[in-house]
């Protein structure tokens, strides 16, 4: 991650495609911002006009109306500043409420296969991007737009003084492109650089915060400090290179209003002398000048909010443009019993790893128990977590009901399997959303009734708030075997077509894994598989699928 790079154009054309959905805002704003800049340029003119009359010694009322519309230009042009203030702010809340919701919606979808080396919890951190890019909108939608409108307008108003003003005009916007795109590439860059570093930073400090115990008891070394001083040098690093870019365009916009305020200066002097131009334009004309150096000044000194902006959305589209599972379009619905599964000669690795399943074939029937058993590391869960449909990089062929599985409607597939494999976990919520996750279909006598078989009764009856005990995140301070029964009540509430299990009992009193066992065989209408090394479980399934340690 640390030595990816980003390129200027594609990156611009993505943060250009993001502000564009608010195009309509967009529009509205700079229609303000167009019209704000008119308003004010009534201030030089008024005061040419003011100027003018005052020296042909005319004070009449015709002035103080002039003074009074100067006024309320002024006026004008702050209330047209306040509605632009409303767009952006609603822009603002918009771009917050859409990557929230994308970042919801698109995680459980995600396809797992390309992401298996990463660490999601980590990769989510790119969501506070959001709000770099929220902080970044009032200078990319309101004050850069309205200082490019305030600088071509100033120019077009100039041209009109007198025509020497349209070649300085033309000088100007080629030295301010110069500067700009001689120093982007390299500021991109780097901000990307070191906004990497500061997420390998966050990360680390998070790793520390996740495995605290650890580190806590750490026979009192400074790993975690020398570790953090590596990412953080690295991380300084980048980031005076970053301020170097910074600097340097700083510097090229010191030297530039020192050169315009002498061009400046000595052309308006000498069409002054000339009588060219008269003392109301040379003062007029210097207004303009000096409107449009301070919105060169703003259009250079806010370039680091552009390279921010456009960095934040590449980070946010590490999620929000990640590949998401694929999904057939046939659905596994009105099934009335257990679906009919079979493998046939399939083989599997996970990446580019040597295979952990090679050429495996067996059919269950519909309705079947069947225990896929063997030693640890042999692809028992694998088996498990193929027929989740998460993977698709086998050979071979997985069928369900004499279907491919990828030929299924990945939300259909989820609807009708109880999925319990040991990378599932408690979430932050209550003990009831923890076993239900939100199901309406799922009831209080079916939860009651899994509760007593599994045991859970005793923690729900011993909890003050029962089923709304607020659960920890991963199940923190629960007992393992609670913590283990909430997963396994997750994945048999509700009806069930399969169920996949990845050593469910272990943890269960012999009493409550004969009364599991009796309720999954009887009571649910599903095709079982059991991943687990149990020897005894074999005397309760169907038929038992061994599988091999492969050479
Ligand atoms: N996401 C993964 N990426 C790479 N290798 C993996 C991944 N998951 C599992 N493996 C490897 O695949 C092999 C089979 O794993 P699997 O969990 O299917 O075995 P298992 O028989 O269920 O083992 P256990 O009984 O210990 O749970 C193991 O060597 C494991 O290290």
């Amino acid at each position: 991650m640390a030595h990816q790079s980003i390129s200027l154009l594609p990156s611009l054309v993505k943060l250009n495609s993001i502000l564009f959905r608010d195009r309509k805002d967009f529009a509205t704003a700079c229609l303000f911002a167009l019209l704000a800049g008119l308003v004010q340029l009534s201030l030089p003119l008024g005061i040419q006009s003011i100027i003018s009359f005052v020296m042909a010694g005319t004070i009449s009322t015709s002035i103080v109306v002039l003074i009074g519309m100067v006024v309320f230009g002024v006026f004008i042009n702050g209330l047209l500043q306040v509605r632009q203030l409303q767009i952006i702010e609603k822009v603002k809340q918009k771009l917050f409420v859409r990557y929230s919701l994308e970042y919801a919606d698109r995680l459980p979808k995600l396809n797992i296969e390309p992401l298996d080396n990463e660490y999601l919890p980590e990769l989510v951190n790119r969501y506070f991007d959001s709000i770099t890019l929220q902080k970044g909108i009032d200078k990319l939608m309101l004050e850069l737009p309205a200082a490019v409108i305030q600088i071509l307008l100033g120019l077009l108003l100039l041209s009109f003084y007198h025509p020497v003003f349209i070649a300085f005009g033309l000088v100007l916007i080629a030295i301010v492109l110069t500067i700009i795109l001689a120093s982007s590439g390299r500021g991109l860059q780097a901000a990307y650089k070191a906004s990497t570093y500061k997420y390998a930073v966050a990360a680390w400090l998070q790793e520390i915060a996740r495995s605290i115990k650890t580190f806590k008891y750490s026979k009192g070394t400074s790993f975690h400090l020398n570790r953090t001083d590596v990412l953080v040098s690295d991380y300084l690093g980048y980031r005076t290179s970053y301020f170097g870019v910074l600097l340097t365009q700083f510097w090229s916009l010191i030297s530039f209003k020192v050169l315009i305020t002498t061009a400046m200066l000595i052309i308006g002097a000498y069409l002054l002398v000339n009588q060219q131009i008269n003392v109301g334009q040379f003062i007029a004309a210097d207004i303009v000048i000096i409107a449009i150096i301070i919105s060169i000044e703003k259009l250079i000194t806010n370039l680091d909010v552009v390279y921010d902006a456009i960095v934040s959305v590449e980070k946010l589209s590490v999620i929000a443009d990640a590949e998401t599972e694929q999904s057939g379009s046939l659905q596994l619905d009105d099934l009335k019993e257990g679906v009919a599964v079979e493998f046939k000669n399939v083989t599997f690795a996970y990446g580019n790893n040597r295979p952990v399943l090679n050429d495996i074939s067996f059919a269950i029937e519909p309705g079947q128990m069947v225990q896929i058993r063997g030693e640890s590391g042999t692809g028992k869960s694998t088996v498990l977590r193929l027929l989740t449909g998460a993977f698709k990089n086998y050979t071979g062929n997985i069928l369900l009901n004499n279907v491919p599985i990828g030929n299924y409607e990945v939300a259909s597939l989820r609807k009708h399997t109880g999925i319990l494999l040991g990378s599932q976990d408690i979430f932050h919520g209550t003990l009831w959303d923890n076993l239900t996750m939100g199901n309406p279909a799922i009831g209080m006598e079916e939860i009651n009734q899994l509760c007593q078989i599994t045991g859970l009764t005793a923690f729900v009856k011993a909890s003050s708030k029962g089923y709304d005990t607020l659960l920890q995140p991963v199940g923190n301070k629960l007992p393992e075997n609670v913590r283990k029964n909430i997963l396994l009540i997750r994945a048999l509430a509700a009806n069930q077509r399969m169920l996949l299990l990845e050593e469910p009992f272990a943890h269960l009193s012999p009493d409550n894994k004969t009364a599991v066992i009796r309720y999954i065989s009887k009571e649910i209408a599903a095709t079982i598989l059991i991943a687990s090394k149990d020897q005894e479980l074999g005397t309760y399934c169907n038929r038992v699928v061994t599988l091999g340690k492969l050479s």
